[in-house]
């Protein structure tokens, strides 16, 4: 079976050291693939370039072994990512956001029935008929994470996704991940909370500078430590 994704020498170059300078990855199916990394070291700049946000310079994205270049509008129902902000209709409801999504990601049948599960698996549920714009930052946030998942697709990526959480939204988006990888879906995931990270994913790469510079075992001990070790390695690398 293909890799759910993989992405291969990735250049694209904002200009004054900004972008993705030969990033390359691979996300297995079942794995949950963790990407940590100093703010500005590109990790949402990859992501925007695996959904075609940006067109890269050089360099190959696949989904499921498939070109994102000829990838049809229909093959991306098999990808639920939430980068950067996680959108909603702010004058929709909580369920007819979900609902909307559900519909663009191919979902026809069963549409009530997968809506309510999403609410579940996000503790969203009494929020269902609230305007998403009345909605705090946290339950936008599950918002966002509870339409990228509901259509259960194969590849899903989210950007810093339990940022604005509380420890039980922490808990709900953990176990999500979890049952969405049980089920074969590869995912990639970045954050900034080493620890939180290390709970759920098999393989954790360090980003710096626009590419992956090395890993951390997420069953080792003191990630911070070895996260530091390998950024500062990489950056004198790179000046001397
Ligand atoms: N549209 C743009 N034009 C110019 N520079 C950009 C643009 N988008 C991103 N950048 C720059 O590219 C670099 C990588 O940004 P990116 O958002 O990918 O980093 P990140 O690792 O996700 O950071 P954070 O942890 O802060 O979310 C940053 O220096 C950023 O300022």
């Amino acid at each position: 079976m293909p890799d759910r994704l993989s992405v291969d020498d990735a250049r694209y170059d904002f200009g004054a050291g900004a972008g993705l300078f030969g990033a390359s990855l691979t996300v297995a199916p079942g794995e949950i693939h963790a990407v940590v990394g100093l703010n500005g070291s590109g990790k949402t700049t990859l992501m925007r370039a695996v959904v075609e946000m940006i067109r890269l310079t050089s360099g190959r994205v696949r989904v499921d072994g498939v070109d994102v270049t000829s990838l049809r509008a229909r093959d991306w129902a098999r990808v639920g990512h939430v980068i950067e902000q996680p959108f909603a209709y702010p004058e929709h409801t909580v369920r007819a956001n979900l609902e909307m999504a559900a519909l663009l990601h191919g979902v026809g049948d069963e549409l009530t029935a997968t809506v309510d599960r999403a609410l579940g698996e996000l503790g969203i549920e009494k929020f269902a008929g609230v305007l998403a714009r009345r909605l705090s930052l946290g339950n936008r946030q599950r918002l966002g994470i509870a339409a990228a998942l509901q259509h259960r697709p194969t590849l899903i990526m989210l950007d810093e996704p339990t940022n604005a959480l509380d420890p039980a939204g922490v808990i709900l988006v953990r176990e999500a991940l979890l049952r969405h990888a049980a089920r074969g879906a590869g995912i990639l995931v970045s954050s900034h909370h080493l620890d939180e990270v290390a709970r759920v994913a098999h393989r954790i790469s360090v980003f710096n500078r626009g590419r992956v510079v090395g890993a951390l075992d997420p069953s080792g001990r003191d990630l911070e430590r070895t996260f530091f070790r390998i950024v500062h390695a990489d950056d004198e690398s790179r000046t001397s």
